[in-house]
């Protein structure tokens, strides 16, 4: 850093941006200096993505300034100048599927142009490409890119436009681990030629090995920046919380561990779930899994091991190849929705947009919509009672709502996840399959959702937790590696991250516990 303070390359001060009775930013501050890694961190409904919004551009402020490299913002609606100073790199895809990377990287930059020749666009955005090293033949449909090189085509999109702020909304969230160390690579690169990132994740880790300094807000507020190497962990999730350290969970290590109370899954009971040589050709080999009454199995495994597929395949999404599915002894039609949710099989899927939420209806609808059969007498849904039992909900998830009847489109994303969570809860399921469930959920929210699921294995239910996040991981009894559609390993607890992780990439070890041979011996992880 040079003895010369260089402007920041956005500022933005007492910003206040209201949404009807909601206040999302209530003077809330951030500068990124040029070249900064700076992450922004707070917990579900903090006020991060409206800030995102107030700084490219897409939402007004009500009062408050932003400024970039000193200069005063550009006028509301003036797309194409705000694009020339930051671009945000969203979880959700902002290309256009249907076009090429070339097409793509030049959308909207042909002002007053009649013919497109798209001979030297096709040459120009190999060009662009290449000096941002990034290694993608311009003429791939989007749709057919990797989540990978989508980041790093918009990056390149937005660099080319002049941007020299990258805002990234979680992106590693579907990134493997390979994915991430080239992704960090990229960015380690940018910074030195100046490009600087406004890094947004509730990963906390990667915010330390990434970032150099880190902002955080609390309740719509600014609450501390500081440089990451002299804020430790504890500290930062504190801020977060606005706990002290001392109550329960305001340490980042009660964050993440598993609660306590765990009762031993009952060896001899009758099984909640059953499979017998379940197998979809192309994602997963056969396979017979038993999960008994409060039991957490973790299906374990990087992006297309299978483990989605096989947790998709149990709640009816997918039509398995061959074999049998059963709850509580009762076979299950494979491949039916609602004879898995009937089976009482409970489901929380990854992208609550796709496959979680009415966006348009209420917190109360959205919760209650596996349960309307119990709202009311003879088919018909008593709103007190729906409004009460989404207050349960509400209340036992810690929901950020400013009540029932709030549609879910106003919740921060995280609070959406939980809504999700509500729903698949609501109907008291014997087993609860959540693929990566706490996908956006906050440090301390994670802990609280986690602790949900052993909550239901407690009760007499069981839960298979699909996902590829250790924390998620750590609450389970037991745990299923996969690998290229096969299971490579199996995990008692005990297991430490990097036995885990080696699994994952399908390195197993000779001699853990979680070798290829043990799960041979072990009928319940049986793959033929
Ligand atoms: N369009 C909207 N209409 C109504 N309320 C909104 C809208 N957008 C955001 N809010 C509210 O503003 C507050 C801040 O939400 P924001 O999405 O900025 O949080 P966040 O920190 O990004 O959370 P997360 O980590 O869950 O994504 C929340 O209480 C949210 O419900």
């Amino acid at each position: 850093m040079g003895t010369v303070e260089q402007p920041a390359v956005v500022r933005a001060q007492g910003i206040v941006k209201r949404f009807g009775p909601t206040v999302a930013l209530d003077h809330a501050r951030l500068a990124v200096r040029p070249g900064e890694a700076h992450a922004l961190v707070g917990r579900n409904g903090a006020g991060k993505s409206t800030l995102v919004s107030v700084l490219t551009g897409m939402e007004r402020p009500d009062e408050g300034e932003v400024t970039f490299g000193d200069e005063p913002a550009p006028g509301y609606g003036d797309t194409a100048a705000w694009q020339r100073r930051v671009a945000c790199v969203y979880q959700k895809s902002m290309v256009v599927p249907d076009l090429t990377v070339a097409e793509n990287l030049y959308l909207n930059r042909f002002p007053g142009a009649r013919h497109i020749r798209w001979r030297a666009l096709r040459e120009d955005a190999r060009a662009l490409l290449a000096e941002y090293g990034v290694e993608v033949d311009p003429q791939t449909r989007a749709k057919d890119l990797s989540v990978e090189q989508r980041q790093f085509v918009e990056i390149a999109r937005a660099l080319s436009f002049g941007a020299r702020l990258i805002i990234l909304d979680e992106p590693t969230a579907q990134l493997d681990a390979g994915g991430i160390d080239r992704l960090f690579a990229k960015l380690l690169e940018l910074r030195r030629q100046g490009v600087a990132f406004l890094f947004i994740s509730h990963h906390l880790q990667e915010v330390y090995e990434l970032c150099d300094t880190v902002t955080v807000f609390r309740d719509a507020r600014h609450v501390l920046t500081a440089p990451v190497a002299d804020l430790p962990k504890e500290e930062l999730v504190a801020a977060m919380t606005g706990d002290d350290g001392t109550a329960p969970g305001g340490d980042s290590r009660a964050a993440v561990r598993a609660p306590v109370a765990r009762k031993a899954a009952d060896p001899g009971g009758e099984p909640v779930l059953r499979t017998e040589g379940l197998t979809l050709e192309g994602e997963f080999d056969p396979l017979d899994l038993v999960v008994r009454p409060g039991e957490v199995l973790g299906l374990a495994g990087a992006t297309a091991s299978g483990n989605t597929a096989v947790g998709e395949t149990l709640v009816g999404l997918r039509k398995p190849a061959g074999g049998q599915l059963s709850v509580r002894g009762r076979p299950v039609r494979p491949g039916s929705v609602p004879h898995a949710i009937d089976a009482g099989i409970g489901y929380v899927p990854e992208d609550r947009h796709d496959q979680g939420l009415v966006l348009g209806r209420s917190v109360a609808e959205n919760a209650t919509l596996t349960v309307t059969d119990q709202l009311g007498p003879y088919g018909t849904v008593l709103p007190s009672r729906t409004r009460a039992f989404a207050q349960r909900m509400i209340t036992s998830l810690d929901i950020k709502t400013s009540g029932p009847s709030q549609p879910v489109s106003g919740l921060s994303g995280g609070n959406q996840q939980k809504v999700v969570i509500a729903r698949a809860l609501a109907r008291e399921p014997s087993l609860l399959v959540a693929i990566r469930p706490t996908a956006g959920v906050d440090v301390k929210s994670k802990d609280a959702l986690l602790g949900v699921v052993r909550d239901v294995a407690a009760a007499g239910s069981g839960a298979v937790i699909v996902s590829d996040e250790l924390d998620d991981l750590r609450v389970c009894d037991r745990i299923l590696a996969f690998f290229h559609g096969r299971v490579v390993a199996e995990f008692d607890s005990g297991w430490n991250d990097r036995q885990l992780v080696a699994a994952m990439e399908g390195m197993t070890e000779p001699g853990t516990n979680g070798t290829a041979g043990d799960t041979e011996d072990r009928t319940e992880g049986r793959q033929s």
